[in-house]
């Protein structure tokens, strides 16, 4: 079952095409991971997928109906988050702060009213819990400063944000970008777990030996559309980025 879908998703930027009538598919419960050369249009497709680009032409549909994506606020209340590279998170506000950023509980009875009260014990077991699920209790202090975090553990904190309230699709744009060896390594087993707990993922990412190690399946994109999906178990990472390059032809797959 297609859990995020798009048909014939088109956006212009003056005369340059960043989406050509583009169709995309996640199914439910699987890890697919985006690749494409540099200006194929992903981020484009992902802004569209997150709704932080709006497109000139075609559909999403999510769960087999059609959504309007006309913000990130509109994309996050269906259950679709994105961990952006940049992590949007605010360095100085602690672990648990920076994971209900935006979304604060209030303490019983203060809702609505003018004099709000933030529920912290509430949103620092919240936050315990949800770290603690996906295994990254290693962060001892949940009031600690993110900015004291490693940049490994800031992507953790970033995903389990997302897996907390992404209840139906998280996006993750190079997750293991900025990263060394041992926090890349966390990073996909992060991913792994996510998947496990039954939420699907988008992966974009330039790095084929992680892009072959969690994805079930790849979107190869190319010149602003997808041009197949291939199972990383039939391919090798060369004709991957051959595929990509358009140094050898691709393979016919009956979603391209
Ligand atoms: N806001 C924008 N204004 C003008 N052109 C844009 C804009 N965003 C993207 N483009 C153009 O659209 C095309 C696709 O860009 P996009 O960033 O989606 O590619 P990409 O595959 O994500 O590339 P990369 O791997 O380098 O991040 C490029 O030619 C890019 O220059």
């Amino acid at each position: 079952m297609a859990m995020l879908e798009a048909k014939g998703l088109t956006k212009r930027y003056g005369k340059v095409v960043a989406l050509d009538r583009c169709d995309f598919e996640l199914r439910a419960g699987e890890v697919l991971a985006v690749i494409g050369d540099n200006g194929a249009g992903k981020s484009t497709l992902i802004k569209a997928l997150s709704g932080a680009v709006t497109p000139d032409a075609g559909e999403v549909l999510l769960e087999g109906r059609r959504v309007r994506l006309a913000s990130p606020t509109d994309a996050r209340e269906h259950g679709i988050e994105t961990v952006y590279q940049t992590l949007a998170m605010s360095p100085a506000l602690s672990i648990a702060d920076n994971m209900f950023m935006g979304r604060e509980l209030l303490r019983a009875g203060w809702q609505g009213k003018i004099l709000r009260r933030l529920d912290k014990p509430r949103m620092a077991a919240f936050a315990r819990d949800k770290l603690s699920e996906l295994g990254l209790m290693t962060i001892q202090n949940i009031d600690q400063p993110v900015e004291t975090l490693s940049g490994g553990q800031r992507q953790g904190v970033a995903v389990a944000r997302a897996a907390a309230f992404g209840s139906k699709v998280i996006i993750l744009d190079e997750p293991t970008a900025a990263l060394g060896v041992k926090e890349s390594r966390r990073v996909l087993d992060l991913i792994q777990d996510v998947r496990a707990r039954g939420i699907p993922i988008i992966l974009i990412s330039h790095n084929m030996p992680h892009v072959f190690e969690v994805a079930d399946r790849i979107h190869v994109h190319r010149l602003g559309k997808r041009l197949c999906v291939i199972d990383p178990k039939d391919y090798t990472m060369a004709d991957a980025v051959s595929f990509m390059t358009g140094a050898k032809e691709a393979p016919v797959t009956e979603t391209a």
